[in-house]
């Protein structure tokens, strides 16, 4: 009698990306205007988005979800989703990138770096200035992005808050001992502080990488502010967990830009376009 053990699902080998595939993607989804001298090598410069001065920075916004639509476990923990090649994505977006934001809530439960630092890449001459949304000075004063600042690392964060009672004057001196520039920034109609009046401020510079949480997520789409969404999307499902839009967000209509298999994961590319009512 032949017994053979039950097979093993086996994983299908991942594709390893070279570096020139993965700028020759990046080419593909930016607008052309972008790339006024085709990066060449894997340390391309931030020329890679350095273009005429637009009116607005371009705002790339990017997460990485599961099959079911979650970017983090129960309340809020945080889990890697994307495989080394899909992060490595994230790293050269970040590279490219004058500023990158998250809000608080991802400050809190994540405390992340924010900073592009695949081996590859390094040494930047200059990593995105790291920029917080957070009304009412919610950040911790023990963030890695201020201990980062400390060691040279990343920039000097900029924690944006509304001005105020709100921002108690303690925090701000607070946070700005610990290694964090605190700046003021209006709010809009619902009290949030105000996109719009963000993509102003010159310390974004002209291309701006939103990462999250959910909250951002949705206001940013929501918005009509983003130029492009790069999601990268996990072969595993979270269950219970905080799901990619908050509850009552109203998204845009989308377009497909691209599609690539990195590893393991899929990377969807699309542009926002405006709803026709
Ligand atoms: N998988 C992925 O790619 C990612 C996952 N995450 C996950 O997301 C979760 C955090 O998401 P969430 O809790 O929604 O927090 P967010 O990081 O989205 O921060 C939301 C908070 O930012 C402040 N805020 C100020 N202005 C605005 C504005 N205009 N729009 C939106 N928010 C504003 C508000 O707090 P206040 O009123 O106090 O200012 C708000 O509650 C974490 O679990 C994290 O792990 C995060 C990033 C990426
Ligand atoms: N691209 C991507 N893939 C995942 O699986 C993630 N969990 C995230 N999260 C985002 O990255 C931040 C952490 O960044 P550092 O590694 O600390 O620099 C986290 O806060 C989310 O914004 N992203």
């Amino acid at each position: 009698m032949c017994s053979s053990a039950p097979a093993t699902p086996q994983l299908l080998p991942t594709e390893l990306l070279s570096s020139e595939e993965l700028t020759g993607f990046l080419e593909s989804v930016f607008p052309r205007s972008f790339f006024p001298h085709p990066p060449t090598s894997p340390k391309s410069p931030k020329a890679l988005l350095t273009a005429p001065p637009r009116k607005r920075p371009f705002v790339t916004l990017t997460y990485a979800q599961s099959l079911d639509g979650k970017i983090a476990g129960p309340g809020g923990k945080q889990i890697r989703l994307s495989g080394d090649e899909s992060m490595r994505l994230t790293h050269r977006l970040r590279e490219i990138h004058d500023s990158i934001l998250v809000g608080v809530g991802t400050m809190i439960s994540d405390d992340p770096q924010l900073n592009a630092r695949l081996p590859v890449l390094l040494p930047l001459p200059s990593q995105p200035q790291p920029i917080i949304l957070d009304t009412n000075l919610r950040t911790p004063t023990s963030a890695r992005l201020m201990k980062n600042y400390h060691m040279r690392i990343t920039p000097r964060p900029i924690i944006l808050c509304e001005g105020g009672e709100k921002a108690s004057a303690e925090r701000k001196e607070a946070l700005e001992a610990s290694g964090a520039t605190v700046k003021e920034l209006e709010v809009d109609e619902q009290g949030r502080l105000s996109l719009e009046s963000l993509l102003k401020q010159e310390y974004v510079g002209q291309s701006l990488m939103v990462e999250g949480g959910a909250s951002v997520i949705s206001t940013f789409l929501a918005s009509g502010l983003v130029d492009l969404v790069v999601m990268t999307i996990a072969p595993v499902l979270i269950g219970d967990g905080v799901s990619m839009l908050s509850k009552g967000a109203i998204p845009p209509e989308l377009r497909l830009v691209a599609r690539k298999t990195f590893g393991h994961d899929i990377v969807i590319v699309c542009r926002p376009v405006q709803r026709v009512v």
